[in-house]
């Protein structure tokens, strides 16, 4: 099988969404492995690193995890400014969550880079009981606007990893190949070239 070698990809990933949504959560989750029923409130924004190896790409992700309370609003194009992928997430136990998660949407839509890859994440999909928004409603919501759809659970690690994992993909999708393989090919082009000339 002819291999065109392993890109190497260093994205921003930013993560915006009402307090307590589990953004926090959700991060820890793919960082660590870990669950916290305690998740301590973020203070303005912390900062992870994680490296996911795919077949296509090996995408070293500086993961900025903003904190939802509106008091910090105001710092949140600082993080997304210069992102690659954002993920918007909202909380399926409450609706204001979904509404300022659309609102997340359109700021970004407005103003953030216009080739930033965008994620809706509809958490806390282990509290199935006290649900208010349809999965049908976030799924449409992000058909219509453009966004990569998951619902998930930083709880149960539901979808976490897959959330990650499409993120890398997409990235590794819309990053051009490496130069060494673009210089192959125009070498190869130079040669023949040549050949038809000095033959
Ligand atoms: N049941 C359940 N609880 C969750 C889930 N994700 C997070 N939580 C809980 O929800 C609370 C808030 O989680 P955080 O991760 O701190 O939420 P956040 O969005 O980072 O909050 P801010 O930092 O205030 O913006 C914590 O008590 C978590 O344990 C989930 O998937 N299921």
């Amino acid at each position: 099988m002819a291999r065109t070698g392993n890109k190497n990809i260093q994205a921003k990933l930013v993560l915006l969404g009402d307090m307590g949504t589990g953004k926090t959560s959700l991060v820890l989750r793919f960082v660590t492995g870990k669950f916290l029923e305690y998740q301590e409130s973020t203070i303005g924004a912390a900062f992870f690193t994680q490296v996911l190896s795919l077949n296509e790409a090996t995408i070293k992700f500086d993961i900025w995890d903003t904190a939802g309370q509106e008091r910090y609003h105001s710092l949140a194009p600082m993080y997304y400014r210069g992102a690659a992928a954002a993920v918007v997430v909202y909380d399926i136990t409450s609706m204001e969550s979904f509404v300022r998660a659309k609102k997340w949407v359109q700021e970004l839509q407005r103003q953030a880079n216009p080739t930033l890859i965008m994620f809706l994440a509809g958490n806390k999909a282990d509290l199935e009981e006290k649900r208010k928004v349809g999965f049908e409603e976030g799924e449409q919501y992000a058909k219509e606007n453009g966004l990569v759809f998951l619902e998930t659970s930083a709880k149960t690690a539901q979808n976490v990893n897959e959330l990650f994992y499409e993120i890398g993909k997409k990235l590794a999708k819309a990053s051009p190949s490496r130069p060494t393989g673009i210089k192959l090919h125009s070498r190869s082009q130079q040669n023949s070239r040549r050949m038809f000339c000095c033959s």
